[in-house]
């Protein structure tokens, strides 16, 4: 079995891969829509990109890319602890203080901006493909001075000097990974890490109809389906014009979330199915 991940080595992603699956083939890709055509050719037998941190909300990337432009069902959802460190090439680790640009994923720059607002306030940041992109960057201008914020493995893999750890903001620092596949069938995990079932729904409201948003949300409500997330992104199609991301709280069953889905339908909306997994929590 092979598994497509976010790479290179040592990013978050593949310390979730590994984890969840340390006896399969790891591919990693440079960046997540690169991973998830890699799942839509079928290079890959399934792949995992990031999709939610805690502190940070949504990865946009992936969820737009899988909306618009390659529709992969979600299959599983890994749930993993973050901790970001501040690391150096060893040459500039007694002077860190002094380095001039900090290299990571957006994420997680945004994840630490406390911490880099009151100790390195004049370096520049630097967005990455991944942080352990930005580790491997680093180790590879020993002569610049520069940090990356990235994981300890990061550091290890390529050399570097933690000088700071845990500089995240705030202690409760979680990332949602997903599982895609080209097929609709869930990876056979057998983990004692499995916490229960999601459903994902995408859902668009019908144009200029008062109300719509309270109408979809009463087809759960009276249902007592619980849901555990719901957010907007643009369609994409003019301003203003917006679809909802909402996770329903259990699997898909026979006559709950399809009697709701039946609803929604009903009041003009379009809805799809985006997967019902099993998630885990690491
Ligand atoms: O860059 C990585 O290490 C990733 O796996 C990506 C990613 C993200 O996109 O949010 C994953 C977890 C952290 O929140 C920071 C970065």
């Amino acid at each position: 079995m092979k598994i497509g991940y976010l790479g290179p080595k040592a990013t978050f992603t593949d310390l979730a891969v590994t984890t969840m699956f340390p006896y399969v083939e790891k591919i990693p890709y440079r960046t997540i829509p690169e991973c998830i055509d890699a799942v839509s050719n079928e290079e890959i037998d399934a792949g995992v990109v990031p999709l939610e941190n805690a502190l940070e909300g949504s990865v946009n990337l992936t969820l737009d890319y899988l909306i618009h432009e390659q529709s992969l069902p979600i299959v599983g959802e890994i749930i993993a602890p973050i901790q970001q460190h501040l690391m150096v090439h060893p040459y500039h680790a007694h002077h860190w203080t002094e380095v001039k640009e900090i290299y990571s994923h957006s994420h997680a720059i945004a994840q630490c901006h406390k911490f880099l607002h009151a100790h390195l306030k004049k370096a520049k940041h630097v967005y990455m493909t991944s942080t352990s992109a930005a580790a491997k960057f680093v180790s590879e201008h020993p002569h610049l001075p520069i940090a990356a914020i990235a994981n300890r493995l990061a550091a290890e893999e390529y050399g570097l000097t933690i000088v700071q750890e845990n500089i995240h903001d705030y202690d409760y620092n979680h990332t949602r990974f997903i599982i895609v596949r080209k097929e609709n069938e869930p990876l056979k995990i057998d983990s004692p890490l499995y916490a229960g079932d999601k459903t994902t729904l995408m859902v668009m409201l019908p144009k200029d109809q008062p109300g719509a948003l309270h109408q979809v949300l009463s087809a759960f409500a009276w249902r007592k389906l619980n849901l555990t997330k719901i957010e907007s992104r643009p369609a994409k199609t003019g301003l203003g014009n917006y679809f909802f991301i909402i996770d329903i709280d259990q699997k898909m069953d026979d006559v709950l979330i399809p009697g709701a889905i039946a609803e929604l339908e009903a009041l003009d909306c379009t809805v799809q199915v985006l997967g019902s997994y099993p998630y885990y929590i690491i």
